[in-house]
């Protein structure tokens, strides 16, 4: 069986979605598994949504907005203004605005309430538009199958009880038809619903390809496959033919973000093709991702944006030595931070991470105590892969450089972002 993973670019409006039913059309005698993101931005505006909703403030003009998008998509693709489909969508939007209209304690467990709805309604509106295609398509809720923990908008999976559960109930469904599933989302034992962070359709595929030994999994992208780098930001990139699991994970590690991080590992660990594909041009053969390639890899470009840089300096001239490193990591740990790069002299430590939300003040309050920390926002990390000295020498001129730091393959540059 294969199974494919369909992103907010590739159903974000009627006609990609018919688009997107084109490519299944090509696949489904054989048994498919197709997970489906949020349509267009929509989870973006769900978070505006439920942030407003959060603070008792006007949630209802961004949230109609929202229903008109998806009242539109369902006008354009389904002829008969009477099919089944307005009204399970209607019962859906009632649902998220009492969910909406509740109290709730905590902001996270609420936004995942929330958002989880992007890929619930997209789901849901395209298996039934899947079926009037003549298509025997299974809706699955994933949060039946995909548990997890109960750290809410950054679950970390339960794989023992997904796998159970996943072997469990898709091949049955399978032998009805096609199955159409959700990314992004899951749920705790107790039932309620948690996501996988932002992003995380690409994880979601590869756990159900995990679980059911897939033959191959195959992400549908708005870009041929995976270049040496992102197109939008630079000229005339080429496309990768195949990659290892190793250059990928790394690659993504970095902040390649046509694919999440996560998604390597449970392919690797089955030994289970990932290929990324366009869906305007299905014909084309894309990125194959697999084990054990000998060819020498190839110079690419990575760019992550919105970085802060951090530094905790010793408060005397005691040296900075294991047990304060450990303390800060132990910390940053508990605060879910990644750092993207890090730096360390005799009596400091410098750190790069993603610019999220309250982290600085929560890292400031937790060890100020102990250390002068200093920060600078507005940087940008540029990490150049299996780099040339000319390319380096091309960077570095066009940057504001903040810090440098290279090893025998990777050399990245926190640079002033442009605006
Ligand atoms: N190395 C890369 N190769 C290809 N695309 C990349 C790369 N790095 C970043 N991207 C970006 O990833 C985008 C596709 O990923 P994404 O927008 O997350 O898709 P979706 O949300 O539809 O799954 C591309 O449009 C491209 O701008
Ligand atoms: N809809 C979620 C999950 C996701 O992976 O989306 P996409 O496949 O469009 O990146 C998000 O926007 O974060």
């Amino acid at each position: 069986m294969k199974v494919f993973k369909f992103g907010g670019a590739s159903i974000k409006d009627a006609k990609a979605v018919r688009n997107m039913v084109d490519i299944i059309e090509i696949y489904h005698q054989e048994p498919l598994l197709v997970v489906v993101s949020a349509m267009g931005k929509t989870t973006n505006a769900l978070e505006v949504v439920q942030a407003a909703a959060w603070e008792n403030g006007d949630w209802k003009t961004e949230w109609e907005k929202r229903k008109m998008f998806h009242d539109e998509m369902m006008a354009n693709l389904f002829a008969d203004p009477e099919h089944e489909v307005f009204a399970v969508v209607d019962t859906l939007y009632f649902q998220l605005e009492e969910i909406l209209q509740t109290a709730w304690e905590d902001f996270n467990a609420m936004y995942d309430a929330v958002v989880s709805f992007g890929e619930i309604l997209s789901s849901t509106i395209i298996a039934h538009y899947i079926n009037t295609r003549g298509i025997a398509c299974k809706w699955l809720d994933a949060r039946s199958v995909i548990k997890t923990d109960e750290r809410f908008r950054e679950a970390w999976i339960s794989w023992d009880m997904t796998t159970q559960r996943i072997k469990m109930d898709v091949p049955m469904l399978l032998e009805e038809g096609m199955v159409l599933t959700q990314g992004f989302i899951g749920s705790t034992i107790s039932g309620e619903t948690t996501t996988l962070a932002r992003e995380g359709s690409d994880f979601s595929a590869a756990i159900f390809a995990n679980a059911l030994d897939a033959e191959s999994a195959t992400i549908w992208k708005d870009v041929p496959g995976i270049l040496n780098a992102d197109p939008k930001r630079v000229a005339n990139t080429v496309k990768f033919e195949e990659i290892s699991y190793y250059e990928a994970a790394e690659m993504t590690f970095y902040g390649a973000s046509v694919i999440h991080p996560k998604t390597i590992k449970p392919l690797a660990d089955k030994e289970i093709p990932l290929l990324v594909k366009s869906f305007e041009h299905p014909e084309d053969e894309g990125t194959r991702i697999h084990r054990g390639l000998k060819t020498a890899p190839l110079p690419n470009i990575i760019f992550k944006d919105n970085q802060v840089m951090m530094t905790f300096k010793v408060r005397d001239l005691a040296f900075l030595n294991e047990e304060n490193l450990s303390l800060i990591f132990h910390l940053l740990n508990r605060f879910n931070i990644k750092l993207n790069m890090l730096q360390n002299t005799a009596l400091s430590l410098t750190v790069c991470f993603d610019n999220r939300l309250e982290k600085i003040q929560e890292v400031k309050e937790a060890l100020e105590d102990q250390f002068i920390i200093t920060f600078q926002e507005d940087l940008q990390l540029i990490t150049l892969r299996n780099y040339t000295i000319p390319l380096v020498e091309e960077y570095s001129a066009a940057h504001e450089i903040i810090a440098e730091q290279k090893s025998r393959s990777v050399f990245q540059l926190l640079v002033r972002q442009l605006d």
